[in-house]
């Protein structure tokens, strides 16, 4: 597994397969991931997402060997639920690991999640949104280059999840790391990704530009163009498709 060595992409990824006994997850998969760029990542369920996104953030060692691999030193993944250290108050779990003087970019980090003056609450005393805010500002204090998100905002109320997803796109547009944001949900990607990716039986059957400027909604028929053509590669039939 080659590190990162200096290229344009931020993320290379050339002929990766991942068998678990005979099954073949990953079947040869090249991406390109430019530096900045939002990419989504759709796929039915069991069809490889997650493999796909531990394989880039490092988590999978089995995967070594099998193709090559460049991703940026500076990374971050973000998992469906916050996965904040019970006994650290919240500035505590921001700046693990950090040195003295990154103390106050945890700070700033906490007020652009919004959750200034909270640095000494306890996780058990936050809701699952506020959590994952503070999941997000101790990804962004490590200023990374690449952003790995599974599902981040799963298992968050619709409401909540609109939110974020606002909150998402402007430290984006800010920090402009490239993202892979693994997600099930079709109208999240389209929101939110510069372009999206279908993962079925192994390979991407589909990768497809999101080029739509301003507000992206429902309604707006290129969106809905898109959401259409997605569910079909999906799998969702057109009957479903109109009731979805
Ligand atoms: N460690 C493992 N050992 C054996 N099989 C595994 C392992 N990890 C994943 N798998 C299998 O690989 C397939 C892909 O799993 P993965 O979690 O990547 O799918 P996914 O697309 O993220 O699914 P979901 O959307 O349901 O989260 C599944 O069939 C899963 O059972």
């Amino acid at each position: 597994m080659a590190p990162h060595a200096g290229s344009l992409n931020a993320v290379e990824v050339r002929r990766l397969t991942r068998r678990f006994g005979p099954t073949t997850i990953l079947d040869d998969v090249d991406l390109d991931i430019a530096p900045g760029e939002f990419i989504a990542l759709l796929g039915k369920s069991g069809s490889g997402k997650s493999t796909f996104l531990r394989a880039l953030a490092g988590l999978d060692y089995e995967v070594a060997g099998t193709g090559s691999l460049a991703v940026p030193d500076r990374l971050s993944v973000v998992f469906q639920d916050a996965r904040l250290l019970p006994w650290r108050n919240v500035i505590q779990n921001v700046t693990l690991g950090l040195s003295g003087a990154r103390q106050q970019a945890g700070r700033k980090a906490l007020a652009e999640v919004g959750l200034a003056g909270r640095e000494t609450a306890w996780p058990i005393q936050l809701s699952g949104g506020e959590q994952q805010r503070v999941a997000l500002a101790r990804s962004l204090v490590r200023e990374p280059a690449l952003l790995l998100a599974d599902e981040p905002f799963g298992a968050l109320d619709a409401l909540t999840r609109l939110k974020m997803h606002g909150l998402l796109r402007e430290l984006c547009a800010r920090h402009r790391p490239a993202v892979l944001l693994v997600t099930h949900d079709v109208d999240e990607a389209i929101s939110l990704a510069d372009r999206i990716l279908v993962l079925d039986r192994g390979r991407f059957i589909e990768d497809l530009a999101v080029d739509l400027p301003g507000r992206r909604r429902h309604g707006d028929p290129r969106f809905d163009a898109i959401r259409s053509q997605l569910l079909s590669r999906l799998g969702v039939d057109a009957d479903e498709r109109n009731a979805a």
